[in-house]
């Protein structure tokens, strides 16, 4: 029998969405993004990243990047850089572009309202070398407050992923790993993690190898035999640690998958 004195709360319910930067630059794939949300007709966080806009505009200013193990050593400028590309302009956009769809969209970042704590990386051994990712958060823990209040009210909160320390600095931190901690913050019951590919493949190159399931010692061997490598093997670590961390259902997808079937589910 239900527990009428201690109702699920409403974002128990919700959905997590990450939309990579790929899919932001894509007016279509955005839109399928909105009518999928729309589909879903439950709450929906939206959690959006933007390296390639980032790493776009950096070189514009005649700076060329450094990512680690799919990570951005995040100097000064590379803060400016995140802060004018993910909490700036793709956040803006973003949010802009739900209108057409109907959808309430609310821009904020994990510095907002302390939704996610984070502290500076300590430089850590990658592949024998010493790295200092400068201006990298890691995440303590998330506050869900604030996007709890927007989802009562109605509204669908459009997360970038610039976030704060308790002294007030800010980070930049992985749009993948804040949307697995922002899932299992929030009891979600899916995370969707939305990107150009559109699921794992067998072969990076052919959409026409996407696998339906992968399991993690399927993970393990994609990684040893080389067919999960770039962005794809830090996105399958998240999605491994939002299995281990509860949330009971976890995809990379396209955006039409949203609101049915599809992608690729990773399984433990
Ligand atoms: N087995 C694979 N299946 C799909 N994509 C893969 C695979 N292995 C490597 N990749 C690469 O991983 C990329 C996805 O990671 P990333 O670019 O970080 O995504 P996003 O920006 O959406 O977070 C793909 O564009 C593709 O080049
Ligand atoms: C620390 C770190 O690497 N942060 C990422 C944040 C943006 C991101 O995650 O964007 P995508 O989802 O488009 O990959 C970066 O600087 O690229």
């Amino acid at each position: 029998m239900a527990d009428v004195k201690s109702p699920q709360p409403r974002v128990s319910r919700s959905v997590v969405v990450k939309l990579g930067g790929a899919i932001l630059a894509d007016a279509e794939a955005v839109a399928e993004v909105w009518t999928g949300v729309q589909a879903l007709g439950g709450p929906a966080v939206l959690v959006h990243g933007g390296g390639p806009q980032a790493t776009a505009l950096a070189r514009r200013l005649g700076h060329e990047p450094r990512i680690v193990a799919g990570r951005r050593v995040t100097s000064d400028l590379d803060l400016d850089v995140m802060l004018w590309t993910l909490r700036g302009e793709l956040n803006a956009r973003l949010v802009a572009s739900a209108r057409a769809a109907g959808v309430r969209a609310v821009g904020v970042s994990g510095a907002d309202g302390g939704l996610v704590r984070v502290h500076r990386r300590p430089p850590r051994d990658v592949d024998g070398e010493t790295v200092d990712f400068g201006h990298v958060g890691d995440v303590d823990g998330v506050a869900p407050a604030l996007v709890e209040t927007l989802l009562g009210a109605g509204f669908t909160p459009v997360v970038a992923t610039i976030c704060a320390d308790d002294a007030g600095a800010l980070y930049n931190v992985n749009a993948d790993t804040v949307a697995f901690e922002l899932a299992a913050a929030l009891g979600a019951t899916r995370l969707d993690l939305v990107t150009e590919a559109g699921g794992v493949r067998r072969d990076a190159d052919d959409p026409d190898s996407r696998l339906d399931r992968l399991t993690a010692a399927e993970v393990e061997a994609g990684v040893a035999e080389g067919w999960i490598a770039g962005g794809m093997r830090p996105k399958l670590e998240v999605a491994r640690a939002a299995l281990r961390r509860g949330v009971p259902a976890v995809r990379v997808c396209a955006p039409a998958d949203i609101a049915g079937g599809g992608g690729t589910t990773v399984v433990p």
